[in-house]
């Protein structure tokens, strides 16, 4: 399902297709429909760009139950040969469940997919998506919206800040059902001595026309 090697030394990768176009109407249809969602977020109160987003209650939609379970594994693969090469100890468990068994026994309970909602003008600023000390190191967002009719502007973007170095941005064209999966926080990059770790942030730019709906995934709960 994933180009895991791509994902391990690039720090992201696509994969195309993840969803198809009724499902993504489907799930960007739930946006209206409250009692899914724990919370709501304008982001302009927060200076975190302009726009919404919505945090999933417990249960999730079924769907994206799913698809959290089913992107786990190999994610936490990247994950344990990310921790071995920057020498960290930590090793997540092979299940989704065993990782959220962590979560939830380190006070991070609530649910962290959401859904993000864009029109004209809006933008999301460059961010990290952390929600208390246990971190899963990626996480995935799945354009919903079809660029090709619904929005124009509104790409991803990834801004890598390796050490004692300049910034360095990735635009990511992303189809309408395509994954972005990518490093929540940080990431090791092999050096002529050995692995060293940058820094990603991601973020959107500013919506031209339209609606952009996606759906973030990440796979540690909140505290
Ligand atoms: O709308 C996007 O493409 C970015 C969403 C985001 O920040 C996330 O999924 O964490
Ligand atoms: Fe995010």
């Amino acid at each position: 399902m994933i180009d895991s090697d791509t994902l391990a030394s690039r720090g992201f990768v696509v994969a195309p297709g993840l969803i198809d176009p009724a499902e993504c109407r489907a799930l960007a249809g739930l946006w209206p429909e409250k009692p899914r969602f724990r919370s709501h977020v304008v982001m302009q109160r927060h200076g975190f760009g302009q726009g919404e987003y919505q945090y999933f209650a417990y249960p999730l939609p079924e769907r994206i139950e799913a698809l959290r379970q089913a992107l786990y594994p190999e994610l936490a693969a990247v994950a344990n040969r990310w921790n071995a090469e920057l020498g960290v100890a930590k090793r997540y468990p092979p299940t989704l469940q065993g990782w959220l068994k962590q979560c939830h026994a380190g006070g991070q309970k609530r649910p962290t997919p959401l859904l993000l909602h864009y029109r004209a003008g809006d933008y999301n600023c460059l961010h990290r998506d952390l929600y208390g000390e246990l971190v899963f190191p990626l996480q995935a967002t799945v354009l919903l919206s079809d660029p090709a009719k619904d929005f124009s502007g509104g790409e991803f973007m990834l801004v890598e800040q390796r050490p004692r170095m300049q910034s360095r941005g990735e635009v990511v064209p992303l189809n309408q059902g395509d994954a972005v999966i990518f490093a929540v926080n940080e990431r090791p990059v092999k050096g002529s001595r050995g692995f060293y770790r940058t820094a990603m942030k991601h973020g959107v730019s500013s919506l031209h026309q339209g609606e952009r709906f996606t759906l973030g995934i990440i796979f540690h709960d909140a505290a």
